[in-house]
């Protein structure tokens, strides 16, 4: 039986200060009651899965063995899941999605099959390719990735060098891979572990260029896993993070597939070569909208988890005195240490209920679609473009904050908080590199601007630009609502800015183009602060919206945080507000005084704002952060599992040290 310990007094006394219902902000954060059972249960279950403690630390395995304990305890998950799965309701996407990280320490090597291979069989393939392929793929009966990404293109990807050739004498597509710049490069899974996957080709009929495409494309046998003939395939080797996520390459030579291997829901080629264009050749990169907005909601996550380590270590350390002859203090009550830790907590508040309503309107654009109906699509391009690059750099530096906030201890690889580090900042470049998708909003804000000059509506997005045009700004006044009107003014101030920058240049004589990229320094900046102020706003009428149907001590709690994520980015951006708002240096000076009173005022709830994230001890996998807060006792217990610790004295002595010290006597 597993030794029950203490919990460490800071924390239980942390926990008796609490003003809410820690269970209630579970339910909230969760979707409801029936989602934290559920999720809790199946946690529970692989809890108690011997075969998924690692007897040695990932850590201190090679890059091989690394891999293949990955493939072997997600191989143990999936079963456990569906079992699960066949018992009870199909478990929600989320609640798989965080159980994923008690099993496999880094990211899975089979994550590209649920995350974005099924997706675009079902986003791309027709109802007969969903058919042929979905019942396998749903099964592992066959597992994929999606290749997009080449050597020499990952974000232009209209340049991209793989060919799919139509042969209308077989109806086969022959695809190659003419350059070593064509190479697939990046796709998870592809290394070694997946046996399928949809490449991105450029379709060529008669010799004629008809864009890019999405196929399936079996690539190793079933049997014998080897690749088939014609398939270069293999491993791109380490990486800053991502050590199990098995990144591959390939390359194609003369490989036939067959027509109907072709994902035709958007665009066709018949039997006999003719091209049939689709409603919008953007829909192609649909699973990359569906992926884009799901990081939000990862980033969230990524955030809560660094949030609860480092907020429960700052509340279990202590460190110096804040006056002599006084104990050592618990270094949570340093407000440096709170101004670092409690917008972690608020951040993470914010980008999940942006993921809350930006989902829905992703399903509406879905359900629009195949309704021949595509009005919605442009708004939600710009704002799942900006909101996924926002999020994601803010979660990447939030969490490098948190590791910062653990002082030496956060540096240790049983922190976990490199390795959350490492699979946080990678989100900043993939699924669209961080300044390109900054810079597609930037696109869709400029048609707005015009759009608002020339009088006409504007999607609820962007309808802050009339408004701007319109009215004087308002009388500035230090409440959350004004201070959200506030973000709009210095988005409006800096879309219009970047607008007259790059008429300025066309009026000078240079192309749209050149003059884009002149004021491309511009442009980002108008796309992060109207991110900034979809994020302030969405959160704050989200928090509005529920604070009514939970309980007065819990709504009192959100409606804390709330403030604090926005005077936190309004002292942030002071001096952009100081330009574009009517924002006065004395209302600065009183919100710098209300950002202190709202830092005393979650200081209480600190360590029940993160235990309500509810993130199990297997999840976090952290000295530092687990429930009980044996911090020191686990750091020593973990080093104590050190190879270089199971043996009094190490070969190394023998072999070098020692005649080496004995030279140096001499
Ligand atoms: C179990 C353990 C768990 C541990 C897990 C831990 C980690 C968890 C997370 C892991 C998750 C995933 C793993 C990683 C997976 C990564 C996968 C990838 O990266 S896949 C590859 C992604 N690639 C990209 O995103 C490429 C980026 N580039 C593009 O999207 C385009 O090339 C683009 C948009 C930059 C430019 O395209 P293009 O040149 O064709 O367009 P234009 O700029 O000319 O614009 C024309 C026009 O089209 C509109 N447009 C563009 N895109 C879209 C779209 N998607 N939808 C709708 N419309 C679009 C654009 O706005 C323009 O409109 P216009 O009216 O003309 O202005
Ligand atoms: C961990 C990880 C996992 C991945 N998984 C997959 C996967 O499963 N499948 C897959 O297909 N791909 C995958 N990728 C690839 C990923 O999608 C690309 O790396 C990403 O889209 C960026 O493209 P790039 O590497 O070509 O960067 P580049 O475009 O070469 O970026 C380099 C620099 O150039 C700048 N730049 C480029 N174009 C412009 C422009 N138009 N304007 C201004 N600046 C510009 C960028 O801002 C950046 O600073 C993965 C990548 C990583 C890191």
């Amino acid at each position: 039986m597993a030794t029950v310990h203490k919990i460490n007094e800071d924390l239980v006394k942390e926990r008796q200060k609490c003003t809410f219902n820690v269970q209630e902000l579970t339910y909230l954060l969760d979707g409801g009651e029936e989602v934290t059972k559920e999720r809790r249960e199946f946690e529970n279950i692989l809890r108690n899965v011997k075969e998924l403690q690692d007897e040695v630390p990932e850590v201190y395995l090679s890059h091989k063995e690394r891999y293949e304990n990955a493939v072997r305890k997600t191989c143990i998950l999936q079963n456990v899941r569906n079992d699960f799965e066949k018992k009870r309701e199909v478990l929600s996407p989320r609640n798989i999605f965080r159980a994923g990280y008690a099993v496999i320490k880094d990211v899975s090597p089979f994550f590209l099959h649920n995350g974005m291979f099924v997706p675009t069989i079902i986003g791309q393939g027709t109802p007969e390719q969903q058919a042929e392929w979905l019942p396998k793929a749903k099964a592992m009966a066959i597992i994929g990735t999606y290749a997009q990404t080449e050597l020499g293109h990952g974000t232009f990807i209209r340049g991209l060098e793989t060919t799919a050739t139509y042969d209308a004498k077989t109806e086969e597509f022959i695809l190659n891979s003419p350059k070593v710049t064509s190479y697939k490069w990046w796709p998870g899974g592809l290394g070694t572990t997946v046996n399928h996957c949809i490449t991105v080709a450029q379709l060529y009929i008669n010799g004629k260029k008809y864009g890019i495409h999405p196929f399936i494309v079996q690539i190793r046998d079933l049997e014998t896993h080897k690749p088939l003939p014609g398939i270069k395939v293999g491993e791109i080797g380490p990486k800053m993070g991502f050590a199990t996520a098995n990144n591959g390459f390939l390359g194609f030579q003369n490989f036939r597939i067959p027509r109907k291997n072709m994902l035709m829901k958007n665009a066709q080629v018949l039997k006999d070569g003719t091209f049939v264009k689709g409603m919008n050749e953007k829909l192609t990169y649909g699973t990359m909208v569906m992926v884009r907005v799901n990081i939000v909601s990862d980033s969230a996550f990524h955030t809560a988890m660094a949030a609860t380590i480092a907020v429960r270590y700052a509340a279990v350390r202590h460190q110096s005195q804040l006056k002599a002859k006084e104990p050592e203090v618990q270094i949570i009550d340093y407000l440096t240490q709170q101004h670092k830790l409690f917008i972690a907590i608020a951040t993470s508040h914010a980008f999940s209920n942006t993921y809350t309503w930006l989902y829905q309107a992703y399903l509406k654009v879905v359900e629009d679609l195949g309704k021949q109906k595509q009005d919605h699509l442009p708004e939600l391009h710009a704002l799942s473009c900006c909101l996924k690059a926002t999020s994601s750099r803010d979660a990447g530096v939030i969490v490098e904050q948190c590791r910062l906030a653990c002082g030496g201890h956060g540096y240790m690889a049983s922190s976990n908080l490199p390795i959350i580090y490492g699979y946080t900042t990678a989100a900043i470049t993939y699924e669209g590199e961080h300044t390109v998708l900054l810079l597609q909003t930037a696109r869709y804000l400029m048609k707005a601007w015009m759009s608002a000059l020339e009088g006409k509506v504007l999607a609820p997005s962007v309808a802050y630009l009339v408004d701007w045009l319109k009215s004087d700004k308002q009388r500035w006044q230090n409440t959350p609502e004004v201070i959200v009107k506030g973000f709009q003014h210095v988005a409006a101030g800096k879309i219009k800015d970047a607008f007259d920058a790059i008429q300025k240049h066309v009026k000078a004589g240079k192309d749209y183009e050149d003059a884009w990229n002149l004021a491309s320094v511009q442009l980002i900046k108008a796309s992060e602060a109207h991110s900034r102020a979809i994020l302030c706003d969405g959160y704050l009428r989200e928090t509005v919206r529920t604070s009514s149907s939970v309980s007065p001590s819990l709504a009192k709690v959100l409606n804390h945080l709330v403030q604090l994520y926005i005077v936190y980015w309004t002292l942030e951006t002071a001096g952009d507000l100081l330009v574009y708002s009517n924002i006065g240096k004395d209302d600065i000076a009183v919100l710098k005084e209300k950002y202190e009173e709202l830092l005393a005022l979650i200081r209480p709830n600190a360590v029940g704002l993160v235990d309500a994230f509810d993130i199990s001890d297997e999840i976090l996998q952290s000295t530092l952060g687990s429930y009980d807060g044996r911090v020191y006792e686990r750091l020593m217990e973990e080093a104590m599992k050190s190879p270089l610790n199971k043996e009094p004295v190490n070969q190394s002595f023998h072999k070098y040290l020692k005649p080496f010290i004995k030279k140096a006597k001499l």
